[in-house]
């Protein structure tokens, strides 16, 4: 059965809960440092309210322990400013008293509850059918007639607020969701030639994603780049120098550089490696071409070079489809954002251009790139997405 959306949904003073995604990097004073999964919800909400629902918000903010865990007031007056109408905000998620704020809604109204993962149980991964009996499903699935879920971001977690409601409740696909699996889950219709660009520092990921790409025909061409880009250099048997191969066998890469190896003789006509980096010298940005490599013990390969970013804007200058996944440098650093903002700046060239991955959404954003077709709102999810793996939350919608 296909996923139903908004558009099967008669939202008239209908009590709906909707799970967003509005986890988010928060400031030293707690207030939100970035708004864009915020954003990216308004079309839903605001959508279900002017259609006369009366809007339950379910949300998350951090993991338990970790800085980020966070009540949720600042996203309702945040989600207020945005939908330009008030989101009341609840300290409760399921207890009587958010039930009776969701039973006091008017249609045309919201209410954000409280962090769903300050209960125990949403932390947890569970089963659907146990889901539904969780203590937040089972005690607010009651006070609610429908259940929207728009968290694509969280879509790979098999957690009650996002696979337990579907059990009980008749369940829709927000919008941000229906785009993100329109996208995402169907790469294969959008423009060839495609390239991908695989980089940042989840290495296991992104060479997942690129294997995935390259097996199934989805990518003409792989470009690397980031501490991705040293592991296959060093696959091909180029010294990257001290420093980054330490960072590589820190975090437990070496496995990498054998699955590197192994793409790079299946497919390396189709993978192209950089052909120069930068490295920091006397607080300068140098570049030295990979035939110049090793650099000295001191130095790390930061990002790609300027030679590498004209070859590769040439390639996705002829693309039909690129997939940009990390980034090409230490973007943070403003000595070596030149690879990320250069090498994205040009997948702007494509036809249709695919950013997934939240460091790369960010990198975007601090650079104020426009021009991009789709930026997921997901992290993991769009990664298990590219990969071709199923999300928990979609398949329990899918019933
Ligand atoms: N050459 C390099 N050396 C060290 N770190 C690098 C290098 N190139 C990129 N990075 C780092 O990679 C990080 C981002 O990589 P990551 O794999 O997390 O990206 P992402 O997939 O967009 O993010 P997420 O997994 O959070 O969705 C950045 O913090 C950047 O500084
Ligand atoms: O930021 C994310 O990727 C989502 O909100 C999911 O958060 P999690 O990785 O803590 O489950």
């Amino acid at each position: 059965m296909a996923i139903r959306t908004l558009d099967d949904l008669d939202a008239m003073d209908t009590a709906v809960g909707v799970r967003v995604d509005i986890n988010s990097p928060l400031a030293d004073d707690g207030t939100l440092a970035d708004d864009a999964r915020l954003r990216a919800h308004v079309d839903t909400l605001a959508e279900l309210l002017d259609g006369g629902a009366r809007v339950a918000i379910l949300a998350h903010q951090g993991r338990p322990g970790g800085d980020e865990f966070a009540r949720l007031e600042p996203h309702a007056d945040r989600l207020g400013e945005l939908l330009d109408r008030e989101v009341a905000y609840c300290d409760a998620t399921f207890s009587a008293d958010a039930r009776d704020a969701v039973a006091d809604l008017d249609a045309g109204e919201a209410v954000l509850l409280e962090n769903t993962r300050f209960y125990s149980e949403e932390y947890m991964e569970f089963e659907p059918s146990r889901a539904a009996e969780t203590f937040l499903v089972s005690r607010l699935a009651p006070a609610l007639d429908a259940y929207v879920n728009d968290a694509f971001a969280a879509a790979h977690r098999s957690q009650p607020s996002l696979v337990g409601f579907p059990e009980v409740l008749p369940s829709y696909a927000g919008r941000v969701m229906e785009a993100e699996l329109d996208v995402l889950g169907s790469i294969e219709e959008t423009p060839t030639p495609r390239t991908y660009v695989v980089g940042g520092a989840k290495v296991p990921d992104s060479v997942t994603v690129a294997e995935h790409a390259l097996e199934h025909g989805l990518a003409e061409t792989v470009l690397v780049t980031g501490v991705v880009a040293n592991v296959f250099l060093a696959a091909s048997g180029v010294d990257v120098g001290r420093e980054s191969t330490e960072f590589i066998h820190d975090r437990g890469y070496e496995s990498e550089i054998e699955r590197a190896n192994a793409l790079l003789d299946e497919h390396g006509d189709r993978i192209r490696l950089p052909v120069d980096v930068a490295v920091e010298r006397d607080g300068e940005r140098v570049e030295l071409a990979v035939s110049e490599l090793p650099p000295r013990d001191d130095e790390a390969v930061m990002d790609v070079g300027s030679d590498t970013i004209a070859a590769y804007g040439d390639l996705l200058a002829e693309t039909g489809t690129a997939v940009l996944n990390g980034p090409a440098g230490v973007f943070e650093d403003d000595l070596f954002a030149d690879g990320t903002r250069g090498v994205f700046d040009a997948a702007t060239g494509a036809e249709y251009t695919i950013v997934g991955g939240g460091d790369t959404a960010a990198a975007i954003r601090r650079f104020g790139l426009s021009g991009f077709d789709h930026v997921s709102t997901g992290g993991g999810a769009a990664l298990r997405l590219l990969t071709g793996e199923s999300l928990a939350a979609v398949e329990a919608l899918d019933r």
